[in-house]
């Protein structure tokens, strides 16, 4: 991406950014004061050991959690203390998720779970070319028990990027895969994001993975505890683990 990207508005910017868990007599603090700033296209991967809080903040980031304290601002959207349906409205028209576990619909195609998304969006891709995007122009009639499981995310992918989002939020999208299918996966990832400009968030325990984006944030024990820029964004495939 651009080298100016620093110069550019973020499209998130949190600022103080705390979430604290209260379970029975014991609170968890999930995040404990995280100010992150994050740009418009840049591919961001997310480390940090278990429990350090990643999937807390990609939650909130995506809108699917509010903080417990400090602001989180999607563009000029307000996201902390924002209502359940000003919510679902922000991630319905701004933002694709692609989890670990793929959540296809076992009875439809591939391109019938492309088109459950299509159909309801305002200004989506072909689902033909969301799903030739990620190089599954020849599977689109198989169902999800006739795809391996790297096809199965590839098609989640599919579905996050078909409706154009602003921004594609990834938890652990090659977490059940191996090294040579994830890798296929995070092929996928990236060309979604240069050829549709998505900004793109992928957490992952896998710290080679760092080396295909533009920007790594580490998270430790709920706050960041290192940033860094690389110089070049690796071809995933050429990387191993
Ligand atoms: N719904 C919840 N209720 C209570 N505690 C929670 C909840 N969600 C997360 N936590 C706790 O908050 C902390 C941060 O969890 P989070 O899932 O964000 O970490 P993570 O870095 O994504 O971990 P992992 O890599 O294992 O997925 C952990 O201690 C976790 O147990």
């Amino acid at each position: 991406m651009a080298s100016d990207a620093h110069q550019k508005t973020p499209v998130f910017q949190t600022t103080g950014l705390t979430k604290t868990y209260h379970q029975g007599e014991v609170d968890v603090h999930a995040l404990r004061g995280v100010d992150l700033a994050l740009y418009p296209g840049e591919l961001v991967v997310m480390l940090g050991a278990s429990g350090s809080g990643k999937s807390t903040l990609l939650n909130i980031l995506g809108g699917l959690d509010i903080p417990s304290s400090g602001q989180v601002r999607y563009q000029d959207i307000e996201l902390s203390g924002a209502s359940d349906r000003d919510l679902t409205r922000y991630r319905r028209d701004y933002v694709g998720f692609v989890f670990q576990f793929y959540n296809l619909i076992p009875s439809l195609t591939a391109r019938e779970n492309v088109i459950a998304v299509t159909e309801i969006a305002r200004d989506p891709m072909a689902p033909e070319d969301a799903l030739d995007m990620v190089g599954l122009a020849s599977r689109m009639d198989h169902f999800p028990a006739q795809l391996s499981g790297g096809e199965q995310q590839r098609v989640a992918i599919a579905r996050a990027i078909s409706k154009r989002p602003q921004v594609l939020l990834c938890d652990e999208p090659t977490g059940a895969l191996d090294s040579a299918t994830g890798i296929l996966v995070l092929v996928a990832l990236e060309r979604a994001n240069r050829e549709t400009g998505t900004t793109t968030v992928i957490i992952t325990h896998n710290a080679s993975i760092a080396r295909m984006a533009d920007r790594v944030i580490t998270l430790s024990d709920g706050v960041i505890s290192g940033e860094h820029r690389n110089a070049v964004r690796q071809n995933p495939r050429t990387l191993s683990w």
